[in-house]
């Protein structure tokens, strides 16, 4: 696990535990044995640790936080390992390429010198796992670089390049990709410098006589952007012991603050949601195939179909990996609107410096336009992205089949169509899969892979890995009405609406929702994204039934005998369309302002309704308004699993961090269920139930009800899941 060898003078450790060198209990016994050795060994003069392969040391082994913990053969701890460092008299010198995170850049800060590749970076993102640099960062980090960055880097967890790591006097130098060569040499150089001065935990802490306006900065900051979390609060909490307390009497709070973390529900939840979404790549079709079965086709060129937002936002993902795309539209209009969409979005992202204005402009150079499908005869892979109308999809998809060659992978954006319908337009349903982006698709992470019945396991692993290549986590779902995301989040907005009618006022229901962790509430966003969408969709499907020959009746409360609120569509008849017409469940200022106020108007309108149809209003406490919104949510989630839908829980709970903003230090609506108790779920669906039975969404999964006899842990009926299907 880490290698010792002696050139000259210059003991070099080497730590070697792929992936990513992360620091079991191996990795550090190894260390502190190496350093030993290296020690007492009278040849040595000054000592280089490096890591193999692609990174330094990206920190400890997240594994070890919740599983069984590897035995020391060494009694020293991690903090002891890295102290033992600091005190030796011969010179260590860090060689970082690759990554230096979080304990990495702990064993970094336990050296004397930091060297690092350019392309290398530095970081503590404990907190983004829900614990807290426990080997010292949060004491030699403010003493390396001033207590302002170190608040920010460590409440954050983000990582910075190598040159804003020198700027902040993280590393001492930059030097060329050679790093175990430039190790060596920096370490010659510095032999026989003092190293008082170099050892960080005797420094002062620099701008320390801003303290308290940086802490109380840091704090109102985190209590804005990471709302309900509270890994961020401690970690502040144990800098801030930096300026309070001598050196060690600091580590002994950090060591205290690190115990209540790594103990803590968060942090579980935030390792689950971490390891879940490296496992969505790794897709499985039970009994059909699974990402190391299957070889991806290789994706040179792309198109996208409609040049709205969404396809623009697609447009963008694919260019920003450098894959060159054709834009299709079909008019000039259009197509010139969508084009300048793109390039203002670039144009911002130079004016905030996070791309060059060369790099934008190259970027755009990737970028082609056309009026015909005829222009796609070469493209690798088309992306339609045009609004949600069957007729349309069929029409444009038999289109793309004449046109583009036979080995084109079609892609459908649909976010809740049959993709087997949409891939019977064409001959190559083997070849047409949904690939269902988030909006804005260039920022958005989440992609929901639709399989249909037909699509063959190569373009399941072709999109799964362009989804990798463009930065996104790609989740592979099955086909059916509304797939994993918008299926679940159904129940909850019916549900909410239902919450309406018999006494709740939208802002009661919206702060339920957000004092859970979700951004935004189930109406502020129905006011943001527009209630004619929606709108437009259910008129379709009235026309439908009128066609069938059932009479729609505007103020139903049932459709097909199931519970259904029109009042969405009394909203719209009303011309409230949300944000956009400056009022919907809220009220807003002017037409497009953002801030929602509550509209007394709605509050009229909602007694009317519930006179008109004998609803006698009452007060519904939070609590039944936060089982009325997730439980059922919750309970879709296990039919989902149960109809083969989703193969993993853990893709359903990536899906929902990371499409719906479900707060992640819960780990995802699954995961969750699993900490509240299936047990309770299943008695609280059954009661529900019993009170609103024409709303099948309360109807308890059968998949729930077995597990609820089991209580077994997560990872455990995962794989009963699994065995099911
Ligand atoms: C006493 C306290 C000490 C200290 O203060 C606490 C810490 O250091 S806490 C730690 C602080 N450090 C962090 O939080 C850093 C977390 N890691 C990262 O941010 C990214 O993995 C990294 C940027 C390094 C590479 O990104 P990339 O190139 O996109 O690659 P990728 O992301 O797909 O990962 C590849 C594989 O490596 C696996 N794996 C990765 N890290 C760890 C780990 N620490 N452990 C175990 N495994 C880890 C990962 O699961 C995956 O496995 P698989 O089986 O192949 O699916």
């Amino acid at each position: 696990m880490v290698d010792y060898r002696r050139e000259g003078n210059v003991a070099i450790l080497t730590v070697n535990n792929p992936p990513v060198n992360a620091i079991s209990t191996r990795v550090k016994d190894g260390i502190y044995e190496c350093i030993s050795r290296a020690k007492n060994d009278t040849k040595v003069s000054v000592i280089v640790i490096h890591g193999h392969g692609k990174h330094f040391i990206a920190g400890a082994d997240i594994h070890g936080f919740s599983g069984q913990r590897e035995s020391s053969k060494v009694v020293a701890t991690l903090p002891e390992v890295i102290a033992f460092m600091e005190a030796s008299n011969k010179p260590i010198v860090a060689a970082i390429h690759g990554t230096a995170l979080g304990g990495g850049l702990e064993i970094a800060m336990g050296c004397h010198y930091r060297i690092a590749t350019k392309s290398a970076r530095v970081g503590q993102p404990e907190v983004l796992i829900g614990i807290l640099p426990g080997a010292g960062g949060t004491q030699r980090l403010p003493r390396l670089c001033g207590l302002g960055p170190a608040l920010d880097l460590i409440s954050t967890g983000r990582h910075i390049k190598a040159p804003q790591a020198l700027k902040l006097g993280i590393i001492d130098k930059i030097v060329s990709d050679d790093i175990l060569k430039e190790g060596i040499a920096f370490a010659k150089a510095v032999i026989d410098k003092p190293l008082n001065g170099r050892r960080i935990s005797t420094l002062p802490v620099k701008d320390a006589e801003n303290a308290e306006q940086l802490i109380s900065a840091a704090n109102a900051s985190v209590r804005k952007r990471q709302r309900g979390m509270m890994a961020p609060i401690w970690n502040i909490k144990a800098v801030a012991e930096s300026i309070k307390l001598p050196f060690d009497e600091a580590m002994e709070k950090e060591a205290e603050y690190f115990t209540v973390l790594v103990t803590s529900s968060q942090a579980r939840a935030l390792q689950y949601a971490f390891f879940s979404e490296r496992l969505a790549p790794k897709w499985e079709v039970p009994g059909v195939a699974s990402y190391n079965t299957v070889k991806p086709m290789n994706i040179k060129t792309a198109a996208v179909i409609g040049a709205g937002t969404m396809g623009t936002g697609i447009a963008m993902a694919l260019l920003n990996a450098r894959i060159p795309v054709t834009l299709v539209e079909q008019n000039k209009q259009f197509l010139e609107k969508g084009v300048k969409m793109i390039q203002d979005l670039y144009a911002g992202s130079v004016r905030l410096g996070k791309l060059t204005a060369d790099q934008a402009k190259y970027l755009l150079s990737n970028l082609k336009t056309s009026l015909s499908y005829d222009d796609l005869s070469t493209v690798d892979c088309v992306i339609e992205a045009v609004y949600e109308n069957m007729a349309l999809k069929k029409e444009i998809f038999a289109k793309l089949d004449n046109a583009c060659k036979p080995s084109a992978v079609l892609c459908s954006n649909t976010s809740s169509l049959d993709i087997d319908e949409i891939a019977s337009a064409t001959k190559r349903p083997d070849k047409v899969i949904g690939t269902h982006f988030f909006v804005p698709a260039y920022y958005m992470r989440l992609l929901e892979n639709v399989r249909g019945k037909l699509t063959s396991p190569e373009t399941i692993a072709t999109v799964q890995s362009l989804g990798v290549r463009i930065g996104k986590i790609p989740v592979v779902v099955g086909n059916c009405d509304s797939f994993v995301g918008n299926r679940m989040l159904g129940t909850y907005t019916s549900e909410a609406q239902f919450l309406l009618e018999e006494g709740a006022l939208p802002h009661e229901v919206d702060s339920v929702i957000k004092d859970f962790g979700i951004p935004i509430g189930a109406f502020e966003v129905s006011d943001l994204s527009g209630l004619d969408i929606g709108w437009r969709i259910r008129k379709e499907r009235y026309e439908k039934l009128e066609k069938s020959g059932k009479k729609h009746d505007p103020n139903a409360r049932f459709i097909n005998g199931e519970r259904f609120s029109p009042l969405g569509d009394t909203l719209c008849e009303k011309g409230r369309f949300g944000r956009k017409t400056g009022m919907g469940w809220y009220r807003y200022e002017k037409p497009g302002a953002k801030e929602p106020f509550i509209d007394a108007e709605i509050t009229t309108l909602l007694e009317d309704y519930s006179k008109k149809h004998n609803i006698t209003r009452r007060k519904i406490s939070p609590q039944e308004i936060f089982e009325r919104c997730f439980y059922p949510l919750i309970n879709e989630g296990f039919k989902v699993l149960e109809d083969g839908i989703a193969t993993r829980p853990e893709d359903i709970d990536v899906i929902w961090i990371n499409g719906y903003g479900w707060p992640k230090y819960t780990g995802g609506p699954m995961y969750y269920a699993n900490q509240i108790g299936l047990d309770k779920i299943y008695d609280t669906m059954c009661y529900y139930y019993e009170q609103h039975p024409t709303s099948s969404h309360w109807r308890p999964s059968a998949l729930l009800r077995d597990l609820a006899k089991q209580q077994l842990p997560i990872s455990q009926w995962g794989k009963q899941v699994a065995s099911r299907l």
